[in-house]
């Protein structure tokens, strides 16, 4: 099985440490989230697995190997972290025929991946005529050729229009639950919890945080719950005696805040209280991430530019 390992890891521009002694294993099997804001050192992280770049110090390899030492290394690691990397004079299926002969891949995998990535139809066409979002679907197609165990994928819904959205996000878990080492970067909360089983956070080139997503949302947002009674004061009532607050939205609705739906449940029925309506709000990733950015001085911090 393919992990990427990341051991030590720092990356110095000049006096600017844009990787900071970063330590963590991205494993097999499950769709890890790549996340932290502008300038944090996603990119460097990945140019450095991928050998594009020297690290200062520290080690960044896939399956126990550093990338430049792989012969063939679009068959172990697929990556995407430029929809720009296709030369825009070239089709499509020029482009990604170069790419299969210099890593002896089967030329028959060019149309699977064409058709995988839904631009078939257009493979034809020079890719400078191509949209971002199309530019986008050549790179995956491109990083999906080797039929890798391990791919790396920079921003990949970018561009994407929501059919595309909804499509990459099942090819992320299509790829994961097939037993592939998954590392997906993004911005976009609410397409990462779609996909992601796990995640790791960078905050100005250092680990801020190498959890499953569950325990990650689960740790920093308390959970809530909704409740729609035509009885306010017996609401009220009961959850005050377990040492509870309910909150009016108006409409008849209310929020429990720290408090579980198996305990507020439970305690209604116990208190005969007419619900009409019972809701768990178990906190969102955008919650949990807003709350580590809010905690964390030096991650809020803005990067200085050069
Ligand atoms: N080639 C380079 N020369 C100098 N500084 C660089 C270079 N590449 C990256 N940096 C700096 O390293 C830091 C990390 O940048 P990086 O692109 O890795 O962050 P990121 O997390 O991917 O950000 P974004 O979400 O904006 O893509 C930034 O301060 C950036 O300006």
């Amino acid at each position: 099985m393919t992990s990427i390992d990341v051991r030590n890891l720092t990356k110095e521009y000049g006096t600017r440490r844009a990787v900071d002694d970063l330590t963590f294993t991205v494993r097999p099997g499950r769709a890890t989230g790549f996340l932290g804001p502008n300038g944090a050192g996603k990119s460097t992280t990945m140019r450095l697995v991928l050998g594009l770049d020297r690290p200062t110090s520290g080690t960044a390899t896939v399956g126990g190997h550093p990338y430049r030492t792989l012969a063939e290394p679009l068959r172990h690691v697929g990556a995407l972290l430029d929809s720009d990397s296709a030369h825009g004079s070239r089709t499509a299926r020029d482009h990604l025929r170069v790419l299969a002969a210099s890593n002896r891949i089967a030329a028959r995998r060019v149309d699977e991946v064409l058709e995988e990535t839904g631009i078939a139809a257009v493979a034809r066409r020079r890719v400078g005529t191509y949209s971002l979002g199309m530019r986008q679907r050549l790179g995956i197609a491109a990083a999906l050729l080797g039929d890798p165990e391990a791919v790396m994928l920079d921003e990949p819904a970018n561009g994407l229009d929501p059919e595309g959205i909804v499509w990459i996000r099942e090819l992320l878990r299509r790829l994961a639950a097939q037993g592939r080492t998954v590392l997906v970067s993004s911005h976009l909360m609410n397409e990462t919890a779609s996909f992601a089983d796990h995640l790791v956070v960078l905050g100005r080139g250092r680990l801020l945080a190498d959890l499953p997503m569950r325990d990650f949302i689960d740790a920093r947002v308390q959970p809530r719950v909704r409740v729609r009674t035509p009885d306010a004061a017996a609401l009220r009532a009961a959850v005050a005696r377990h040492g509870h607050e309910a909150v009016e939205h108006g409409d008849g609705y209310w929020t429990v805040h720290h408090a579980r739906v198996e305990d507020v449940g439970r305690l209604l029925s116990d208190a005969g209280v007419p619900v009409l309506e019972l809701t768990a709000d178990t906190g969102t990733l955008e919650q949990a991430y807003l709350d580590l950015t809010a905690t964390e001085t030096e991650f809020t911090a803005q990067p200085q530019e050069a």
